[in-house]
């Protein structure tokens, strides 16, 4: 196999490939870019006008889509994947994969859209990285097709094992093909999000015009025990997608897929914040109407009012002014086009 198949070994160990571009033999050329960065092109002949960026490690404690990512590189560098399209691989944060961390300083994936400007330090300067990485890869050609998958896991267990949240964006509809796709990559639920977010997938769909997703893909284990994932029906779809064939198998469909709206997010003003909620209860949880979810300073209080509400991302431990869950509350997806 090519060495730079090998882009996780060599982002673990923190080694700079001597050979920067290489060729496998039916001539797809891979080339290093930066730690964790890798890009790959198809032959021109063989080239679809798809932009895939695949990244994943945007937290470096969520092995199951780095290992997947992993694999589908060594599949091409072993010039069993003959890819159609472009492709930028991405390990987000190579030093909090390092350690097994979700991030070294601060969460990476608070920091997009420019908000790394605000800030300072490791994951500050990799958010300006990551940025003119996907910036250079996405190019001037607005003719081709963008799409970006971030591959997370969620901290805790899920009553909805693999689901994808979609960014917003002022005046454009979320895309029903995009969601039928998703659905024959075995995503169970879409989160429709209704703001502006700071997060990679917002900034790619928001800021480069990409149709982007962030894919949870069950909960964060140590390299090598993810077993338990099930990933094989996404796996399938990004080798369709990478040699540029159909994703959706017959007739597309949305049956069974789940889809939600964010009804409110429950944001951590101070130290006083309390989220009144099990320490071990699973993503997609139901509250009841009249349920005191939470309090913080200055008699603050979220009590549930929405019909159907359910939680996601339960987080008291969150830094003060993020994001410590989401509620949320069925979508018929009548917004859709
Ligand atoms: O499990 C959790 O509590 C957090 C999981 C996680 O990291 N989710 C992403 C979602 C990104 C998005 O909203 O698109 C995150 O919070 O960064
Ligand atoms: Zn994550």
């Amino acid at each position: 196999m090519l060495a730079l198949g090998k882009l996780l070994e060599l982002t673990l160990a923190g080694h700079e490939p001597s050979a920067k571009i290489q060729l496998t033999p039916d001539g797809t050329r891979l080339r290093w870019l930066d730690e964790g960065a890798l890009e790959v092109t198809p032959p021109a002949a063989r080239d679809n006008g798809l932009d895939l960026l695949l990244s994943a490690g945007i937290h470096g404690n969520e092995t199951a889509p780095i290992e997947l990512l992993d694999r589908l590189l060594r599949g091409i560098a072993r010039n069993e994947l003959h890819p159609a399209a472009r492709i930028l691989f991405l390990f987000g944060n190579p030093e909090a994969m390092r350690r097994g961390d979700r991030y070294v300083e601060q969460d990476l994936n608070r920091l997009f859209s420019g908000r790394h400007e605000q800030s300072s330090g490791f994951e500050a300067i990799r958010a300006c990285d990551l940025e003119h990485l996907v910036v250079n890869f996405f190019g001037k050609d607005t003719g081709r097709t963008r799409l970006h998958y971030d591959l997370h896991t969620a901290i805790r267990a899920s009553r909805i094992e693999q689901f994808a949240l979609y960014p917003w964006e002022e005046g454009r509809a979320h895309s029903r093909r995009e969601l039928e796709r998703l659905r024959a990559a075995g995503i169970e639920a879409v989160l429709l999000q209704n703001k502006a977010s700071t997060t990679f997938s917002a900034y790619t769909y928001a800021q480069l015009g990409a149709e982007a997703f962030t894919l949870e893909l069950g909960k964060a284990r140590a390299f090598g025990q993810n077993e338990l994932v099930n990933l094989d029906l996404l796996e399938n779809a990004l080798h369709a997608l990478i040699e540029g064939r159909e994703v959706v198998d017959g007739e597309p469909t949305l049956d069974g897929l789940q889809l939600f709206s964010v009804s409110r997010e429950v944001i951590k003003h101070s130290d006083s914040f309390q989220l009144h909620v099990p320490a071990d209860i699973e993503n997609f949880t139901e509250l009841e109407p009249g349920y005191l979810l939470a309090e913080d300073i200055a008699d603050t209080r979220w009590i549930v009012d929405e019909q159907g509400a359910r939680i996601i991302f339960p987080n008291p431990k969150v830094k003060n002014g993020h994001r410590a869950a989401i509620l949320i509350v069925p979508d018929e997806g009548a917004g859709l086009v």
